[in-house]
């Protein structure tokens, strides 16, 4: 690979590995993981039940560190949490205690986004309408449904123009037509404003409607055991036969 290559990538994953140690003796789960994802790319990676998703992304992210091989972001290593990305996990990490434009407002610090505090909360009041909570600034988390919520914590994450998001089953939570309401609106912020894109899912559809590139994992310890390049126009009927034969094909890798 050239220089000029490498330097395209937003992020590279090189021979990730990783042992948990517990009672029982050592736990394998992460076998050796690479691959690139570019800038402004969106990598969907699904893989069975417990073979190590959460854990690869959370070394991509930046929280936990492996045993061997290397994240770059930017063609830095990647030793802790960096400001480039942001981590939108079923969780949810929303203050209870705030209210949505308090929510909105606390990851914009003063030096970057006008000392004013009526500029941050103009600005928080905008990603709050660009997720369909218009009105609702002064609501509290527990006043909002679910969905809602989900839709407060996008805002949240997208407010502070993140380089990257990392996605852990962002809408696993949620009812399946909220679910797909989320996707739908999800691909509709990433047209307006660029982002790298990181989603782990157990749902080979959702991979499917949003990602550029599906990665499979194989079970523990998780190796990627295949890619698919999505090459399907925006918006994707799942209906369709492509959609339909890679459903197939990817469901054909993981077993099912
Ligand atoms: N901190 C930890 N200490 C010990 N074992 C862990 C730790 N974190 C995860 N594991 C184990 O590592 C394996 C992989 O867990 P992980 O959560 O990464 O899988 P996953 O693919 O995200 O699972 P799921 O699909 O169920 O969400 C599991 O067997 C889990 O019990």
């Amino acid at each position: 690979m050239s220089a000029k290559q490498a330097n395209q990538h937003k992020i590279v994953v090189s021979d990730i590995k990783k042992n948990f140690v517990s009672a029982q003796g050592a736990l394998p789960v992460i076998g050796g993981v690479s691959f690139t994802v570019d800038d402004g790319e969106f990598v969907a990676i699904v893989g069975p039940s417990g073979c190590g998703k959460s854990t690869l992304m959370n070394i991509i992210a930046g929280f936990e560190q492996p045993d061997s091989g290397s994240v770059r972001v930017d063609g830095a290593a990647q030793r802790g949490p960096s400001p480039k990305g942001i981590v939108i996990s079923q969780h949810g990490s929303v203050f209870p205690w705030l209210t949505v434009q308090q929510n909105l407002m606390f990851g914009l610090n003063d030096a970057e986004h006008g000392a004013r505090h009526d500029e941050r909360a103009a600005l928080a009041d905008h990603y709050a309408a660009m997720v369909g909570l218009k009105g609702f600034e002064a609501s509290y988390p527990h006043e909002l449904s679910g969905g809602m919520l989900k839709r407060a914590e996008l805002a949240r994450a997208f407010v502070v123009k993140p380089e990257i998001l990392y996605m852990d089953e962002p809408f696993s939570a949620l009812d399946a037509l909220m679910n797909m309401r989320m996707r739908t609106e999800l691909l509709r912020i990433l047209a307006e404003e660029r982002h790298t894109v990181l989603l782990i899912t157990h749902d080979v559809e959702e991979a499917i409607y949003m990602a550029d590139r599906i990665l499979v994992l194989s079970p523990r310890p998780t190796t990627i055991q295949a890619s698919f390049q999505v090459r399907l126009p925006h918006p994707r009927k799942l209906a369709s036969p492509e959609a339909q034969a890679l459903r197939e094909a990817i469901l054909r890798e993981l077993g099912l």
